[in-house]
């Protein structure tokens, strides 16, 4: 999938502003950005679902309007409804109708949890229930790319962790997963690249360690330690105690530097741990600005 110099306007609100970004085969990219930042209006140009003001589109090295091109995608938008009337398995069948290498629906339901689902009527589904089942036909056709927008809303913890998993699982066997979601901790265990859209601009396009290395801040955390030890240690961290399990969270711009300093001080401590910035923490500072 590619953009190339796209600008996407609605009237006087210029929701794509100069993007250009190019998907291979086999990545798999997590979009990040604030509310109206862009990011379904670049995944519905990709999906040929509009077009740009100007700009080039490309999908699997066509127009993604095509069909021969649309075969071979799959998408689950941000709202989507399913037939109310209509059972699970229906639907399943249905859509399995419309692709030439569909994935057998008795896969599929086992694939995404669905088989106590398959009889039961769309309307008499949960919220996150008929998410799961959306979400599903997403790759009903066997599908070289997949765009999944916000695809965790409504899902419960457990119903996080099975598609992520699923997601895991399809993205080795070498499908393209392109996902917006903001729940960044999410992005942060699927994509292997970042793409930061603030106010239809890209921010920042890297490989998600790259983008975790633009903050310098990093995580000490140590248990039995005397707060104002370490707050000597380093002046500018910011040094936090949770009583209820006797850590001291130290904030640091160097925990190399710093772990250094607390061997050196001789402070006693324990059960220390170190860890680089979150993804939340990266995009917060990228799209702060300087
Ligand atoms: N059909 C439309 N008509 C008018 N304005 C639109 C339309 N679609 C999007 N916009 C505007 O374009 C901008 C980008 O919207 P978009 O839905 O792409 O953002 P987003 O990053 O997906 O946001 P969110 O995280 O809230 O879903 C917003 O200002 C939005 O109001």
């Amino acid at each position: 999938m590619s953009v190339g110099d796209v600008v996407k306007r609605f009237g006087e609100v210029t929701a794509l502003d100069h993007v250009s970004l190019g998907i291979g085969a086999g990545e798999s990219v997590g979009v990040l950005g604030p509310n109206g930042a862009g990011k379904s209006t670049l995944l519905g140009l990709a999906l040929g679902l509009r077009a740009p003001t100007s700009g080039r589109v490309r999908l699997l090295g066509g127009d993604p309007r095509d069909p021969e091109r649309r075969q071979q995608v799959g998408s689950t938008p941000q709202r989507s409804s399913l037939p109310e009337p209509l059972r699970v398995g229906e639907v399943l069948h249905y859509v399995a109708a419309h692709y030439r290498n569909p994935v057998p629906a008795a896969q599929l339901a086992e694939e995404f949890g669905l088989g106590d689902l398959l009889r039961r009527q769309c309307g008499s589904l949960s919220g996150g229930q008929q998410r799961r089942v959306g979400i599903a036909l997403a790759f009903i056709g066997a599908p070289r790319i997949v765009v999944l927008d916000e695809p965790t809303v409504g899902l419960d913890l457990e119903g996080r962790a099975a598609l992520w998993e699923v997601l895991r699982r399809k993205h080795r066997e070498g499908c393209t997963i392109i996902v917006t979601s903001h729940h960044l901790d999410e992005i942060e265990a699927l994509a292997k690249r970042v793409v930061v859209i603030d106010r239809g601009r890209v921010l920042a396009d890297d490989p998600l360690a790259d983008v975790l290395r633009r903050v310098d801040v990093q995580h000490v955390s140590v248990r039995d330690a005397d707060p104002a030890a370490l707050r000597a240690i380093d002046p500018s961290a910011d040094v936090a105690v949770d009583p209820e399990t006797r850590t001291v969270n130290v904030v640091t711009r160097d925990a190399d530097r710093f772990v250094r300093g607390l061997v050196g001080t001789g402070t006693p401590f324990r059960d220390l741990t170190v860890r680089g910035a979150t993804l939340e923490e990266a995009f917060v500072a990228i799209t702060r600005g300087p």
